[in-house]
């Protein structure tokens, strides 16, 4: 049986007169990943500040850990972890005393702290004041924040939004290793890579609508409708066929001549499927 660890159900919100959330439903199991992806402006940031209590919806019922949204107190934060961008940091304290600080305040035993930052990658960096860190590390830094009273959900707003390809993979990394010991993620992107190599599940959300839901591959195979062929020739030409008897047949005698250098079928991306479903890019 999955444990239901975050349940959003017939979730709606309204920002004065504007519908922002409209009936989204959804669910995060222990030990999986769920990505809300959208465009800039489609909910994703409202869904989170929802699901942790900082926000009512207008109807609606969602629960954390079992716990209804509306009803969230302090003793639920020592259960999830958050990280936005508005997660601050002490600049002027290292990176060790800022998680000492945060240990404490957390009755954290202090022995934990340096583990996490081995784990994190930030060990070698323990002493240097969090100003001097670089923006990744930075992240991490507020990444282990989130991990140090070892959460059972943990919510990521845009976790890799402006970082460069490396660190963000080596946040992936992580993510996947804290997923394998159990934890549920809640995470939001418009980064559809990130979410199709690292999400069991997606919501597609346009202007506060789950356009669709499932996992990465359902989705695109759903969407798989119109097979293409891409092939490379040896004489340099490329080529992009439809499926069909015809291109059967010259893909065949290309293939009996020997002049095929690659082929490649284009199966759907999640970026192509939101394209099509809402006429809208995601970056
Ligand atoms: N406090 C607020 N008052 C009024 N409207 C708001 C408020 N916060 C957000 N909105 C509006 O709600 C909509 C959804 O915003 P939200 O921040 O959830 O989007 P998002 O998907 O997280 O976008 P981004 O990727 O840019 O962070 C936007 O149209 C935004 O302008």
């Amino acid at each position: 049986m999955h444990e239901d660890y975050i349940s959003i159900s017939h979730i709606s919100k309204k920002y004065d007169k504007d519908l922002v959330l409209k009936d989204v439903n959804a669910v995060l199991h222990k030990g999986e990943i769920l990505g809300f992806l959208g465009p800039s402006g489609a909910g994703k940031t409202t869904t989170i500040k929802i699901l942790t209590g900082q926000l009512m919806p207008t109807s609606g019922e969602a629960k954390v850990l079992g716990i209804d949204c509306c009803r969230i107190d302090e003793r639920i934060y020592e259960q999830i972890g958050i990280v936005s961008d508005s997660s601050g940091v002490y600049e002027r304290m290292s990176v060790y005393d800022n998680l000492k600080y945060f240990a404490r305040l957390l009755n954290v035993p202090l022995k934990n702290i340096d583990p996490l930052l081995k784990r994190i990658g930030l060990y070698e960096h323990k002493k240097k004041p969090a100003a001097k860190l670089s923006r990744g590390q930075t992240q991490r830094l507020i990444l282990a924040r989130a991990l140090l009273h070892k959460p059972k959900v943990l919510f990521l707003d845009e976790p890799t939004s402006g970082l460069d390809p490396s660190t963000a993979l080596e946040i992936h990394r992580i993510l996947k290793e804290l997923k394998d010991d159990g934890m549920a993620i809640f995470l939001t992107t418009h980064n559809m890579e990130e979410a199709t190599k690292l999400c069991d599940h997606v919501a597609l959300l346009n202007e506060g609508v789950i356009v669709e839901y499932g996992t990465p591959e359902e989705i695109c195979l759903k969407y798989n409708r119109i097979k293409k062929y891409r092939v490379q020739l040896t004489d340099g030409s490329r080529h992009v066929l439809l499926h069909g008897a015809d291109t059967t047949g010259r893909i065949t005698s290309w293939m009996n001549e020997d002049r095929i250098e690659t082929l490649h079928t284009c199966e759907p991306t999640l970026e192509t499927v939101f394209l099509e479903v809402t006429g809208r890019e995601l970056q």
